[in-house]
């Protein structure tokens, strides 16, 4: 029924052909770090045909200093470049007089614009449609007001392709941002309803966390069983039926909700999109129906790429707790992914430099599955804790389909029968238990015949 939305057998795809791109940072002070800009590049579907950087203050009207555009306009020309991508937070004022300066039809694009198009291209439901359009929005709003007073001054006619603009541009972003907030709100809260009823049959939920690539999706195929979800709770059907991985920034964007594997507990684990640096809060908050399948969990799992060096692990770390911070209600636990790439010795370096931002983590390879079943058992130990009760019960058939319920909400340490009495000693969520114990006094009551 669902028409499989991504892309099938981990084909790259390149979704718009190879847009060629030149990549260009300004940093203050060091040294530029174009990796993980030429990451997110790639992931939009363009090629990095040439690269620059600088280090010094920020040009006002600029960004970069006048000398250095002028470069980039060369270097432009020379690789035959269609897109100017820039890893600052440049403004609309300096994204027009970049644009002023390269050849015609040569878009500058910054940060945020990359990050938009790439949700843009995976966005495969009506919830991250809606988000990935309220994000452009709020990108927008500020903008046109830029737009309109240089489009009167007519210095470059259909300035991005806007053509004219007038104060009714902005009030028409806001009424269209209100829509789809009230949209996005009536998906987020029909989710929590889903969140609320899925806690109510016993199931513990647990999200993944995570900058992007850490392994997320990797890690929920070995954690869940191949039974999707709606195969246990067939009145929700969850999104993509694969979470698919793939060595590319933000390969997941929607949501996917699995049963895990576990011992006792019944976990629904759910993978979603992955967190990444300086992303301006508007960003963030546009994406928050879909960040609440974490920050509503009962338990978070933060993956981290271990094989990566510390200060980039820091950093990530940072980041993800920075975007945890002020929403996340669950217990956080720390998984050091990919530990297959590491070399003897280097994990224990890692955990005693990383103690501060990362306590007690657990280390796993989602690719080997080497400490997965560690993760299992920590998982176990991290939600909240269960209460044990033990119901005796006369055997009859509503006894029967009561004891069926506690083994479908709850675990079964024993099962008894003597003469007509069936014991049942089991653990359970507290809300569980009680009403085990209500649903046990109605079939424990003697047969009707309240006087009347
Ligand atoms: N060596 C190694 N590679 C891994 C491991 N786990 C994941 N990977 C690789 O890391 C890359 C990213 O994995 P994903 O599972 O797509 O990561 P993600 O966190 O879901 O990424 P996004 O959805 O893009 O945010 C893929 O190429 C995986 O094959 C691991 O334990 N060891
Ligand atoms: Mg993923």
């Amino acid at each position: 029924m669902s028409g499989s939305a991504g892309n099938a057998d981990g084909e790259a795809e390149a979704p718009t052909g190879s847009r060629r791109a030149i990549v260009a940072k300004r940093v203050d002070s060091g040294e530029a770090d174009l990796a993980e800009i030429s990451q997110l590049a790639a992931a939009a579907g363009y090629e990095v045909a040439g690269e620059l950087t600088q280090t010094r203050t920020e040009d006002a009207a600029f960004m970069f200093g006048e000398g250095k555009v002028a470069e980039l306009r060369d270097l432009v020309r020379r690789t035959d470049a269609e897109a100017v991508i820039v890893d600052n937070d440049v403004g609309p004022y300096q994204t027009f007089n970049i644009g002023g300066v390269l050849p015609e039809g040569v878009e500058v694009v910054d940060r945020f614009t990359l990050i938009l198009e790439i949700f843009g291209q995976r966005a495969n439901t009506r919830k991250a449609q809606l988000q990935v359009e309220l994000a452009e929005l709020r990108y927008e709003l500020p903008r046109a007001e830029a737009k309109a007073s240089l489009a009167k001054r007519d210095e470059r006619p259909g300035f991005m392709g806007l053509g004219e603009y007038d104060e009714s541009v902005e009030r028409d972003i806001k009424r269209q941002i209100s829509e789809i907030r009230d949209e996005l709100e009536s998906i987020a809260e029909k989710e929590e309803a889903r969140r609320e009823q899925r806690r109510d049959s016993g199931f513990e939920l647990v999200a993944l966390a995570g900058y992007t690539n850490a392994g997320k999706s990797t890690l929920m195929r070995r954690l869940a069983d191949e039974l999707a979800v709606d195969e246990n709770d067939d009145r929700h059907r969850d999104l993509d039926t694969t979470a698919e991985s793939q060595d590319m920034l933000f390969t997941t964007l929607g949501t996917t909700t699995r049963r895990a594997e576990m011992e006792k507990r019944d976990v629904l684990l759910t993978d979603t999109v992955g967190f990444i640096s300086d992303l301006p809060h508007w960003l963030v908050e546009s994406f928050e129906s879909t960040l609440d399948s974490v920050y509503r969990a009962d338990l978070v799992l933060l993956v981290v790429d271990a094989s990566e060096p510390v200060a980039e692990m820091r950093e990530k770390l940072v980041t993800s707790h920075d975007t945890l911070y002020e929403r996340n209600e669950a217990p956080v636990v720390t998984v050091f992914n990919k530990v297959d790439r590491l070399a003897p010795g280097e994990l224990a370096e890692k955990r005693a430099a990383l103690s501060g931002v990362a306590p007690d983590p657990i280390a796993v390879s989602a690719k080997t599955g080497a400490g997965v079943a560690e993760l299992r058992d920590r998982v176990e130990d991290e939600l909240p804790d269960w209460e044990r009760e033990r119901l005796v019960l006369p055997v009859s058939d509503d006894a029967m389909s009561l004891v069926s319920w506690v083994h479908d909400h709850g675990y079964v340490a024993e099962e008894t029968y003597a003469g007509d009495q069936v014991t049942v000693d089991f653990e359970a969520k507290p809300s569980i238990v009680a009403r085990a114990r209500a649903k046990a006094a109605e079939v424990s009551a003697p047969p009707a015949e309240e006087s009347a």
